[in-house]
Formats: C-alpha cells, structure tokens, sequence
C-alpha cells in the first residue's frame, strides 16, 4: 500500500480502532489530520497514549462531526478521508437514542456532504455488524438482512443507507467497512474483554451480564489493515466489505478462555443488571469475509490467542487508568 505523500483525514481519531488506524497511517507514510471531539481540557482520547515521535507527526483538530461548517473546514485539503467518529456504545442508545441520530446519522450526512462538495477522491464509512442484528443464516455476508434491534444500530443502518445514496445519487466514491467486533490494547472498559481482563485483575468474581451472545473477534490491529485497504482499493466505491474472522464464541467461551490465559481460576457470575433487553440483545454473529479477501485483498492474521495475550499485557501495564466503576454493559 502506497500512502506517501496522501493526505488523509481520520475523524474519530482519539477512538480506540482510530488511534490504530491514525498510527498505521502514520507508518504508511501518509500526511494524516486526526480529529477528535472537542474536549476542553486539550484531551486527545487514545492518541494521548502513543509514542511522543508517532504524535509529533499527526496534526490535530478538535470539532465534533455535528457541526456541518466545522467538518467542512476539515475535510478540505485532503484526499481521503476515514469516518470512524460515532456513539457507539449500545446501552447507552437505549437511555440518549437522538444524540445517536444526530452524531451518527447527520455527522455521516455532513462527511458526505463535504466530501461532495470538496471532491474528495475516497471516503471509507464505518458500519458495523451490529446492522445485522442477531443471524438469519451464518456466516454472514453483506447481503443479510438489515435489522434495527437497538437505536445504535438503527442509527447505523441510517448511515450506512446515507452512505449508499451519496453514492448512487452524487457519486461521491464512498466505500463501507462493517467490522464486526473489534478488541485489542486501548479499548474502553466498556466492552467486554477489557472487562474480563481487568475483572480478573482487580477483583475475586468475574461479574458478567448474558454468557450465551457469540461474537466475531477481530484484533485492532487487523481491523485497522482493512480500513487502510479499503482507502487505496480500485474499483470498490459504492461497495460494502464485511471485516470478519469468520469464527464465533460465546460470551462465556471468552471469559473462561481468558481466565485461563492469564493462568487465574475465578468464579463467573452474571449480573442481572448488565443483561440488555432480549429482543434488543444481537444473540450470534459471525462473518462471511470472502468479499473483503476478493475485492481489497484483506485477511485477519493474528490468530485469537496472540491478540487475547496482547491485550492482557496491556491491561496488567494500564490497569490503574481502567477505573473499576467503569465496567460497562
Ligand atoms: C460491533 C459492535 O461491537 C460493540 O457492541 P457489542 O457487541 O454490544 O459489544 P460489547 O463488548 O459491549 O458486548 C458484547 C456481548 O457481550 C455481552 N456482555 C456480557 N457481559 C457484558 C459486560 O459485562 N459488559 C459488556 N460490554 N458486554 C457484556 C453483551 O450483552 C453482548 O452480547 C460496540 O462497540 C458497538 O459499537 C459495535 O459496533
């Protein structure tokens, strides 16, 4: 891949797949501008934790993906541009579904937009499997059906339908990534491995809500090297790419495999308070993958072991910034 001399903008930046993906771009050799929320004590999310050397190349600016007039100035002047800022948390949809609308509807809207007007020759949108809802048939692929089952995910499939309609009618050269769940060093404790490493870190009980949903783990890593062929791919504007493994546990799988990685026997209970409403809860996800191996050329390979042990290490080195009431659901 070829990223020198490009200019590219990342929103979402400080998140945690957009501080890997703002570093491998770096690496690439791309001029990167990362934007992150405007946060008044100078916070630059999860940028903060990367190398001095690796932050002295990376420009930031601080706006949010709301202000129509603040993402055109930012997007202008570059040639690709990753959108990756988003709500993204599903329990938190439930209690504040219109901010979902506006951030991750009509900040969509407003990337689109100016990259319409500016001429950007690429923009990369970020789905996410969640759009899938709980699998009909598996693996799946990206023609499944698209179900609604939280707000965050309805404000999703808006988006990415946004995206599709940006292309079909304005021809703006979007091209989608739908990663299913990502995991690796600096994601919040809101999800639910840096929930069981640091559980197992700091307390006697694991205390988890639903063990039956699988998921499709995928590390940061890998997540990130898809977004990156997907900036430099041709012919795939207007396309959609799952970013998949192609391999399912459940919840509970996870938690035990974990548990015996890090060589501690602690007991598992759930806690009833983190179960999310049945109808809401995505039960099975699993990726058909063979889209983005055919058309971008990608394919995970840290294998789930590696990329578990990698985030343990990481989590024993940081646990004293993972607060213990931070444990999300
Ligand atoms: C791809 C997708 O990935 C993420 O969505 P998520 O799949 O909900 O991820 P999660 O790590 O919060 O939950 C995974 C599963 O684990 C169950 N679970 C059990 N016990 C706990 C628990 O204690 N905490 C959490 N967080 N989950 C738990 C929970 O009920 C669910 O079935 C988002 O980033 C989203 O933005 C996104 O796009």
């Amino acid at each position: 891949m070829n990223y020198a001399g490009r200019k590219v903008l990342v929103t979402g930046a400080g998140g945690f797949i957009g501080s890997h993906l703002t570093e491998a771009l770096v690496r690439e050799g791309a001029s990167v501008t990362a934007m992150v929320r405007y946060n008044s004590s100078g916070d630059r999310g999860m940028l903060a934790q990367l190398a001095p050397e690796m932050r002295a190349e990376i420009k930031i600016v601080s706006g949010t993906v709301d202000d129509s007039d603040f993402v055109m100035s930012a997007v202008a002047g570059h040639d690709i541009v990753f959108h990756l800022a988003a709500l993204i948390a599903i329990p938190y949809s439930y209690l504040a579904p219109r901010s979902y609308v506006r951030t991750n509807v009509e900040g969509t809207l407003n990337v689109l937009e100016a990259a319409r007007r500016l001429g950007t020759s690429r923009v990369v949108h970020t789905s996410t499997s969640e759009v899938y809802g709980t699998a009909l048939r598996t693996p799946i692929d990206e023609d499944h059906p698209l179900q609604g089952q939280s707000p965050y995910s309805a404000s999703k499939i808006g988006a990415d339908k946004i995206a599709e309609s940006y292309h079909r009618s304005f021809g703006v050269p979007v091209t989608t990534v739908r990663p299913f769940n990502t995991y690796g060093p600096r994601q919040s404790n809101r999800a639910f491995i840096p929930t069981i490493i640091s559980q197992a870190l700091s307390r006697d009980t694991i205390m988890l809500g639903a063990l039956d949903p699988e998921r499709d783990m995928t590390f940061v890593t890998d997540t990130a090297a898809g977004f990156l062929r997907a900036g430099l791919a041709e012919g795939v504007e207007g396309e959609t790419c799952n970013l998949g493994c192609g391999e399912t546990h459940s919840i509970g799988w996870f938690a035990e495999r974990i548990l015996a990685l890090m060589g501690v026997d602690k007991p598992i209970r759930v806690d009833s308070a983190r179960i999310r409403p049945a109808a809401s809860e995505v039960k099975k996800l699993i990726s058909d993958n063979s889209r983005a191996k055919a058309r971008l050329g990608w394919e995970p390979t840290t294998s789930l072991d590696d990329g578990l042990n990698a985030t343990i290490d990481y989590l024993r080195e940081n646990i004293e910034s993972y607060r213990s009431d931070e444990y999300g659901v």
